[in-house]
């Protein structure tokens, strides 16, 4: 599990340990990753161009003690200031006794550039000064990020304007949440964690890694049948949108439950049908509901009184009465994205997209329900345990019909006995994992999806 900490969680055990350690420990280690890292992205240190922006609080220091160990290596190492008054002092005098200089404006050639702008002490986007030395970044250069690349907000993954892209980000002590979360994630690069030493509490974010999804993962048994593995019921699809439902039910074959049965028009039945004869048709019991996709009219309520796990999803999410849910007594799963998020909470399709965090814990809370909201980045929160973030997937899943696999598999897993959470973490974990196999750098189609779930598994399944 790859876990993430807020900024007051990680200050506080920084306190902690600062009071043990003497004075600069912390940032000794925490400059000496930095520097190992920096060198590592190197063809040589001696020699190499490197150029440090330098904010006026602890990254800049951390930057500044990280080019000092650079310089003594070899390297020409410059520090750029954000606000010339302004540096860490003991760094400064560091990288000054190293033989690195300190320049007003940012070099036009340099091999390597550490943003130590702004850490966990950042808020709001960039101020001017700053994004005007990010703007002037080298093409070319290497970007290496102290913490976090600043711009990005450490407890979000929010970026209010202009932010630094790195290449790599090497963070110190814990991972935050805004380097697993979009946008904040896409401008870190590769994450890289250096140990400081810290005493974590539980976490705000988690990460499911391969051997978490593996351990969660149903099974069947010696003396598993396919009522006890669980039966997933599909309520979806209708004339106009036949195919939702032959998607939902391949998502759902490849997540499993022991047998699969679609309700819904007998057309529609009869399309999927011809593609999974293995398919049940008709009312019966379930261990599992999945509504909404392609539904297209009002057979929700129904599913909703059955004292069974339900996904909602689609169509399905269309004007749900948050009492009727929190009524409930089985668990519920909402599984919309950011368009459905934002009509769920009545505010702007932009405002979900900027805000996940936000607008995935304010869905769970108001719908008394565990939600999975959809994206580049895929969060589940069910309001009460850390949230998770779904470290697989890729932008090719941006294609019509792939929520509906995602639907079915996590309605499956839901039929198999994993809670809401779970399900739905592991869902979104296979089906973004299975799409970036059948895609490899191509279009895919959510078939293909479907198609490249059980390598997915496997994938998970081998040590
Ligand atoms: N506290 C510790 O024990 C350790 C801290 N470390 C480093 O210290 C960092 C935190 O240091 P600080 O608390 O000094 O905070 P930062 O260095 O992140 O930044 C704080 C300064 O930036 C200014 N600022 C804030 N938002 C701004 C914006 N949007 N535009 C321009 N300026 C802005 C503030 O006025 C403040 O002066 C961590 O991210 C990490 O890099 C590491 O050395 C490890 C140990
Ligand atoms: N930019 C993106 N990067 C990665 N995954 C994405 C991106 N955009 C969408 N997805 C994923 O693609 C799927 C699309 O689902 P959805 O929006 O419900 O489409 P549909 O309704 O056509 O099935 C979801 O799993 C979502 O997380
Ligand atoms: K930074």
């Amino acid at each position: 599990m790859r876990t993430a900490y807020s900024v007051e969680t990680v200050r506080a055990a920084e306190r902690e340990l600062m009071a043990r350690l003497p004075e600069g420990t912390l940032m000794r280690r925490a400059a000496a990753g930095l520097a190992a890292s920096c060198a590592g992205l190197l063809r040589r240190v001696y020699g190499a161009r490197i150029v440090l922006l330098v904010g006026p609080g602890d990254n800049g220091g951390d930057a500044l003690y990280a080019g000092a160990r650079l310089a003594r290596r070899g390297a020409g190492v410059t520090a750029v200031p954000m606000d010339p008054g302004r540096m860490h002092p003991g760094g400064l005098a560091a990288l000054l006794g190293a033989g690195g200089r300190v320049a007003s404006a940012v070099p036009g050639r340099a091999d390597l550039v550490v943003d130590g702008l702004l850490g966990i002490g950042g808020r709001g986007g960039l101020r001017p000064a700053a994004a005007a030395l990010v703007e002037r970044i080298p093409p070319g250069a290497v970007v290496v990020a102290a913490d976090l690349p600043s711009g990005v907000d450490a407890d979000t993954g929010e970026v209010v304007g202009a932010a630094v892209r790195a290449d790599v980000t090497v963070t110190f002590g814990a991972y935050k949440p805004g380097l697993l979360i979009d946008p904040g994630a896409s401008r870190a690069g590769a994450v890289r964690l250096v140990d400081i030493g810290l005493t974590l509490p539980a976490p705000d974010a988690q990460a499911l890694q391969h051997a978490d999804v593996a351990g969660l993962l149903p099974e069947p048994g010696a003396a598993s049948d396919k009522y006890r593995r669980g039966v997933v019921g599909i309520v979806a699809g209708s004339a106009r949108y036949p195919g939702a439902a032959v998607l939902a039910v391949a998502g759902a074959l490849r997540g499993g439950a022991g047998a699969v049965r679609y309700v819904g028009p007998a057309a529609v039945g009869e399309a999927v049908l011809a593609r999974y004869p293995e398919t049940l048709i008709g009312r019966g019991r379930v261990q599992a509901w999945v509504v909404g996709p392609g539904l297209g009219d009002e057979r929700r309520a129904q599913v909703l009184e059955d004292p069974v796990p339900v996904l909602v999803d689609a169509d399905g999410l269309r004007g749900l009465d948050p009492q009727a849910l929190r009524a409930r007594t089985a668990p519920t799963l909402l599984t919309p994205h950011a368009g459905e998020a934002a009509a769920l909470l009545g505010v702007g399709r932009e405002e979900v997209e900027a805000g996940r965090l936000a607008s995935v814990r304010a869905l769970a809370q108001r719908y008394g329900a565990t939600v999975l909201l959809k994206g580049s980045t895929t969060l589940v929160c069910d309001g009460t345990a850390p949230v998770r973030v779904n470290p697989t997937g890729t932008p090719w899943l941006a294609t019509a019909g792939s929520g509906d696999v995602l639907s079915g598999l996590a309605g499956s897993l839901l039929a198999a006995g994993l809670s809401g959470p779970d399900a739905a973490s592991v869902a979104a974990y296979l089906h973004g994992l299975a799409a970036r196999r059948a895609a490899s750098g191509a279009p895919l189609h959510a078939h293909e999806v479907a198609e490249a779930l059980p390598a997915a598994w496997r994938d998970v399944r081998t040590p």
